[in-house]
């Protein structure tokens, strides 16, 4: 804390020092700085494309904000993450002969600093969808041209604006198809941009390094304990790993994608999510490759490689469905989108959301899933729908604390389809499911990992059950349970809660959120900065 400070104190100084020059006219040599925020890339980086095709030499700057526009701070599995992907974009760029430079404080007075010290005539950025985040680039646009700076800001994160697609009334949808469809019509997002060819840096003044931070300055990375070592074995960071993944995705699991997307121990998503997150890899390049998929013969049969593109083009549009709710909706993460929802007699129970986090209720595929998220960061789609319905309906807990467990333990943790997600589990959403669709967790695993391989891989201690009772070991006889070397309720915890008692109870505290389905209200469209 004390150096965070420091540094803090240290750009204001800076900034004070220099004021001056920022009024003048820029001379022809004075360098552009990039603000890297989500957008952790070289290639399809549209400020960076724009920064470098000005001439002018570069400063590639990261701002560590611990309060960044009055968001809510990384959980600590996506500050592990980003610490890896700062890691590499800091080595890539020293490949070409420059550097990120890192500094932490308040941002837009990291920024100014950063100019003011630099002499920089411009600053360039990708948008940020938070209302918080908006308005503070909004200012932050207009005060820097207000000093004859040039500032721009690009879509370099989504392949729609959230501001371009609305209904014909000219307001927000509500349904993802009817929005997805008016997406489509729109067409094709642009090709992805290719890095820069040509790179000029700026070499920083002194006043400017001795502001710099060094990443594990940051504080990003866990040392005592160092707990991320499940982390560190399953996701190699940086813009060059997001497209080995990428291609990855498209020769070996493209082709199966429709059919067995949904069966978490068969792994043929993409795993994209976590470089979508940091923008080591933009939506428009998994786009690019998508349609470059859909015509490649290697990828398959045409009608496999139809409906899966159909299937993987419409999870991309979820994404960008999730960040149209939160520029429509700016506090998504903490508000119940549909007002009915506020009557929800949610409970206070410490026990059970302690079992769920640990994955420890008693329902093997609900405890698969959550000790995936732990050691690894990560969950299949599928078990988050029925982890997060299992939390939110069987152990009737208010959808933020799941969400906010997902937030500090997943590396996709995202601003937008995380509470999006939730809501639409929990029907307190746009578009979300009933809230009376209540997962059955014995037959969601029975259905989606029937043979129990998914099972077997995170809850080892009941490896040795046969298929069928590998779902449901309450229901297995004595012969049975030593046979397989487990001691209920020793090795292996008994149901947390009884599924039909919890269904029942799920409904009845429905019943009194009464028939009230508001539409939600958004804020106006304005566009971004
Ligand atoms: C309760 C809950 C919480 C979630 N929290 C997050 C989160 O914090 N961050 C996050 O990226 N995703 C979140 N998701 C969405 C989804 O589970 C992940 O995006 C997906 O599992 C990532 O795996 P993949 O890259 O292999 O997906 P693929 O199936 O390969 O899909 C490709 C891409 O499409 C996007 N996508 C797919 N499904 C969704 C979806 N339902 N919503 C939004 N985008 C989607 C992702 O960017 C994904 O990388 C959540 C889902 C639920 C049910």
């Amino acid at each position: 804390m004390a150096f965070a400070q420091g540094a803090a104190h240290c750009g204001a100084a800076v900034f004070i020092r220099s004021r001056s020059t920022l009024t003048s006219a820029q001379p022809v040599h004075a360098p552009v700085v990039v603000w890297f925020r989500d957008d952790l890339r070289l290639a399809d980086q549209p400020a960076l494309a724009y920064a470098a095709a000005t001439g002018r030499p570069l400063i590639c700057l990261y701002v560590h904000d611990p309060q960044a526009a009055g968001e809510r701070p990384p959980g600590g599995a996506a500050r592990w993450w980003l610490h890896e992907t700062l890691r590499a974009l800091d080595a890539a760029l020293r490949e070409r002969g420059g550097r990120l430079l890192l500094m932490q404080g308040p941002e837009s007075e990291m920024l100014e600093a950063c100019v003011a010290a630099s002499g920089a005539a411009g600053v360039f950025w990708n948008r940020r969808y938070g209302g918080n985040e908006r308005d503070a680039d909004a200012r932050l646009k207009a005060r820097l041209r207000a000093r004859g700076l040039e500032a721009e800001s690009f879509n370099g994160t989504l392949l729609y604006e959230p501001w371009t697609v609305l209904n014909q009334s000219g307001e927000s949808f509500q349904v993802f198809t009817a929005w997805w469809r008016a997406c489509r019509r729109a067409g094709d997002p642009p090709p992805p941009l290719p890095a820069p060819q040509r790179w000029n840096f700026q070499s920083l003044p002194a006043r400017l390094t001795q502001c710099a931070l060094k990443l594990d300055d940051l504080g990003f990375a866990p040392h005592k304990p160092d707990w991320a070592g499940g982390l560190r074995e399953t996701w190699p960071a940086g813009e060059e790993a997001a497209l080995e993944r990428l291609s990855a995705f498209f020769a070996d699991d493209f082709e199966a994608y429709a059919d067995e997307r949904d069966a978490p121990g068969l792994a043929v998503t993409s795993r994209l999510s976590p470089y979508l997150r940091v923008g080591a890899l933009s939506p428009r390049q998994v786009y690019a490759a998508l349609k470059a998929a859909q015509h490649d013969v290697k990828a398959g049969s045409p009608a496999s490689r139809e409906t899966s593109a159909e299937k993987f083009s419409s999870e991309l549009g979820w994404r960008e469905f999730c960040y149209y709710q939160r520029y429509h909706y700016p506090d998504l993460a903490q508000r119940n989108l549909r007002p009915a929802f506020d009557a929800m007699p949610w409970r206070r129970d410490a026990r059970g959301l302690r079992a769920w986090q640990r994955g420890l209720t008693g329902y093997p595929f609900v405890d698969a899933g959550m000790r995936e998220l732990w050691r690894t960061g990560w969950m299949h789609n599928r078990v988050r729908m029925v982890t997060a319905s299992f939390a939110t309906k069987h152990l009737l807990l208010d959808w933020r604390a799941g969400e906010q467990w997902f937030w500090d333990t997943l590396v996709d943790a995202d601003p937008a389809s995380n509470p999006a997600n939730w809501q639409w589990v929990a029907g307190s959403g746009v578009d979300a499911a009933p809230y009376f669709r209540i997962f059955n967790p014995v037959l969601q695993g029975q259905k989606f990992d029937p043979r129990g391989a998914y099972i077997r891989e995170w809850v080892p201690e009941l490896a040795s059950l046969p298929d069928r009772l590998i779902h449901q070991p309450w229901k297995a006889s004595q012969e049975d349970l030593e046979a397989a070397g487990v001691r209920l309720g020793v090795d292996y915890p008994l149901p947390v809660v009884e599924h039909e008692l919890a269904r029942a109870r799920a409904l009845e505290a429905f019943a009194k959120t009464g028939k009230a389905r508001g539409k939600p209200a958004g804020r106006g469209q304005k566009e971004s900065e």
